[in-house]
């Protein structure tokens, strides 16, 4: 294949897919020359296989608000691929949603989870609805309606949908419940559960600390302690609080949240405290990060994400796609940055991306870095399918092994002859041959 006709091609024919293109553009870029060690691969057309999804769900959403007005969203779910396992990955919510995010979103998810070790194929799913500002009987109401619509494309054993952007343990409560009551069953098609009804122990934490796992491995290849270090991250929800919470119990000092309306900066460092504060304050009054710093009385920078206004060591861009450019990659790099963690997809824009490849920093992408999430999701699958349920530490232990694993097949694929390890191409190939061999195998679908 040659990855400039490829994407030729994807983008006459998905015109309006921007998020999408630039997806796969990073990915087949970088195993382009292993792919074409493998002739076979051409001959069973397997990249163009590979980029365009098996199929996608679009519906309308009708629901009813509180003032009994009548609402409509769209809603999609991508199956992108299953050679590996069932069609896996979350479910977003946020007013920004579009077929071009959840196509890029699954395409990416079916490399994460091919790197997880466990057997899960990639799926995207979500709607244009927003959580923020609706009361949790409208957020009940369109959850129940967005299942209504989905339910008979979705199974434990076919796709198991989980949370992302604005869906977190309420939303899959609510969605969950719905599926139960149309399918009759009582099965693990959902991960991110609430305990009670078969969710696993450390799911909610997953991300955050999966990411933390990656960056010690990182940080050890260099033979750099964690504490002391100041960690600027971005966003403030599920992602980004538990990659705080981690760090802080390791001696970091985490030197700023944000969320879509602006930035805190916290100069000496989150405190325990002040964290339970933003847990609170998010999850149970669901408010603004503006509201901590008022709290606090921190520096607020309202409309500004962290990038250049923030001092630090390291950065954890835990919000959204395409929320760190080219100029706030310089900026990090201009006072020193030495590593890079994604607990976001695709946060950094390709400019950026240069620019961190260049300076030859720990740079770990989305895919490897934030991939503790589905990960405990495999693990809540595997304890549902068993109709058991594991202990914290030993999901803990389990996704420590993980991060490890994946840490381990990035250096494998990754390593440069001057032993600089590229994770982007490292995560980009071991995710690649492993769905590529199980689609050789079975056939052309
Ligand atoms: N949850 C998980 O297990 C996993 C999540 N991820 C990825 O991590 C990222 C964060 O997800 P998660 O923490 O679950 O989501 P949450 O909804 O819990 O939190 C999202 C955070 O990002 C902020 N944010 C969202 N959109 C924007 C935007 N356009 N500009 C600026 N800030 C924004 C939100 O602010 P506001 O409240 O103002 O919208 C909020 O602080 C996403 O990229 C997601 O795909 C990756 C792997 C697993
Ligand atoms: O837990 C899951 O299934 C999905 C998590 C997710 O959405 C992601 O990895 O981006």
């Amino acid at each position: 294949m040659k990855a400039t006709e490829v994407l030729a091609d994807l983008k006459r024919r998905f015109p309006n897919e921007p998020e999408y293109i630039q997806a796969v553009e990073e990915v087949i870029t970088t195993i382009e020359d292993t792919y074409n060690e493998y002739p076979e691969f051409e001959r069973y057309n397997l990249i163009e296989r590979l980029c365009i999804p098996d199929r996608i769900f679009s519906f309308r959403v009708s629901w009813v608000d509180d003032k009994g007005q009548v609402r409509n969203n769209m809603g999609w779910r991508i199956q992108h691929n299953n050679a590996i396992g069932p069609y896996k990955g979350g479910i977003r919510f946020h007013s920004s949603v579009n077929q071009s995010i959840l196509k890029f979103l699954a395409f990416e998810q079916t490399f994460k989870n091919s790197l997880t070790t466990l057997a899960m194929g990639g799926a995207k799913g979500g709607s244009d609805f927003s959580p923020r500002g609706k009361s949790d009987m409208e957020v009940m109401r369109f959850c129940q309606a967005f299942i209504q619509e989905l339910w008979r494309q979705i199974g434990a054993d076919t796709d198991v949908p989980a949370g992302d952007i604005g869906v977190g343990g309420r939303e899959v409560g609510y969605m969950y419940g719905m599926y139960k009551k149309m399918a009759r069953e009582n099965t693990g098609t959902f991960t991110g559960k609430g305990r009670e009804f078969g969710g696993s122990l450390i799911r909610p934490e997953a991300t955050g600390y999966g990411n933390v796992y990656f960056l010690l491995n990182m940080l050890q290849t260099r033979g750099i302690d964690i504490a002391g270090k100041r960690v600027a991250i971005s966003g403030s929800g599920n992602v980004a609080t538990y990659t705080a919470e981690k760090l802080i119990s390791l001696g970091a000092k985490v030197v700023s949240l944000s969320d879509s309306d602006g930035t805190v900066v916290i100069p000496d460092g989150l405190t325990q405290e002040q964290m339970d504060y933003v847990f609170r304050l998010k999850n149970i009054y669901r408010g603004r990060i503006r509201e901590f710093a008022e709290e606090y009385e921190l520096p607020y920078h309202p409309g500004e994400r962290p990038w250049q206004i923030v001092d630090c060591d390291i950065a954890m861009p835990s919000a959204t796609q395409n929320e760190l450019d080219g100029d706030d990659a310089r900026a990090l790099l201009k006072q020193g940055v030495i590593a890079v963690s994604e607990g976001a997809n695709m946060p950094s824009t390709p400019d950026a991306i240069k620019e961190f490849l260049a300076a030859r920093i720990l740079y770990a992408p989305g895919k490897a870095a934030n991939a503790g999430g589905v990960s405990v999701s495999g693990l809540e699958m595997a304890q549902n399918s068993q109709k058991l349920s594991w202990s914290a530490e030993e999901v803990d232990s389990k996704l420590r092994q993980i991060m490890a694993d994946i840490h381990h097949q990035c250096e494998l694929f990754g390593k440069e002859s001057d032993g600089f390890v590229n994770y982007v191409k490292g995560a980009n190939v071991a995710g690649f041959m492993k769905v590529a061999r199980a689609m050789m195998a079975q056939g052309i679908l």
